[in-house]
């Protein structure tokens, strides 16, 4: 394991992939990931999200450009368990009848010998990871028999306790409620303060900018990278969506019609994200004005 201090910062280099079938699925992707933050990857399906995540695993190999992690190669990131990922529900087989503890040791195999039997130090982690998710009092339920929002938390834990300083995250709100949602944001916020990386693929437009510092646009390639309040734009957002992205646009407020604000909202059908007049980012702003009320 890493120490805390150590910078794994993420390289991703003119990335392209393509699978067997002859299907180049990303090509000259690239962008770069600083410890202690969190990044958006937003895309349409078929974009390429799953396929950059697993070059980022090491699970599928570059034809060119290259991954690297605390400039290592992937596969010396994989070997000692830097990098973690926190499945989409729908990858994962509910059926099979292991419990939460079971899941969240999973994270330690990597520190096991063959017989993978758990040592104290393993012991202690999963229950830590448990505790942190607020999960330790589900331990001994079969996997299957959980929300959708304690699964996600679960397989967060398994992430933890794998003591993964790159996270993957594919699609972690999907299925949650809004206080689950708030939930791992805080999470994630914690995570990020002790120094992780967190890449987190979400449709959720309009949470982004709540939580991520810097968002990857992507559709089979980079369209854009770079700070939140940069990258979230109409332009940029219609560029990723096209023809999916849905815009209303009002005038007027419904409340109070002389406070002047016009806003469009942009949302592939989740929580939309909100623009004011002059195309900035109304979450941003009604952060800001907060703060200053406070300070
Ligand atoms: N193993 C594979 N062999 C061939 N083509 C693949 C393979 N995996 C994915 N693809 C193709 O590559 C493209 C990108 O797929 P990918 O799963 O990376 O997209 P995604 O952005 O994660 O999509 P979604 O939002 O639907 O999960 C798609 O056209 C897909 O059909």
């Amino acid at each position: 394991m890493t120490s805390k201090s150590t910078s794994l910062d993420v390289h991703v280099s003119d990335v392209t992939v393509t699978y067997n079938n002859g299907h180049t699925a990303l090509h000259d992707a690239s962008f770069h990931l600083r410890s202690g933050s969190i990044c958006a990857l937003v895309g349409v399906n078929g974009s390429g999200k799953s396929t950059l995540f697993k070059a980022i695993m090491g699970f599928v190999r570059p034809s060119r450009g290259s991954v690297t992690i605390g400039g290592r190669p992937v596969k010396e990131a994989q070997k000692k368990s830097w990098v973690a990922y926190v499945p989409q529900s729908e990858e994962v087989d509910w059926t099979f009848p292991v419990s939460v503890w079971d899941v969240v040791m999973m994270g330690r195999y990597g520190f096991m010998n063959f017989l993978r039997t758990p040592r104290a130090e393993d012991k202690r982690l999963v229950r830590e990871s448990l505790e942190r998710v607020k999960m330790w009092d589900f331990r001994d339920r079969q996997i299957g028999e959980l929300s959708g929002g304690q699964k996600k938390r679960v397989f967060l834990a398994r992430a933890l306790a794998q003591g993964g300083r790159v996270i993957l995250l594919d699609e972690p709100f999907t299925g949650v409620d809004v206080k689950t949602e708030a939930a791992i944001i805080e999470l994630l916020r914690e995570l990020r303060e002790a120094g992780h990386i967190m890449l987190v693929s979400t449709h959720n437009l309009g949470s982004v900018p709540e939580f991520c510092d810097q968002v990857v646009l992507i559709n089979r390639t980079v369209l854009a990278f770079g700070p939140t309040e940069e990258v979230f734009t109409q332009a940029n957002l219609t560029l990723a969506f096209g023809g999916v992205l849905r815009q209303f646009q009002f005038d007027q407020s419904t409340v109070d019609e002389t406070d002047g604000r016009a806003v469009t909202l942009l949302t592939d059908d989740e929580r939309p994200v909100v623009l004011g007049r002059g195309g900035h980012l109304e979450h941003r702003l009604a952060e800001e004005r907060k703060q200053g009320e406070d300070s």
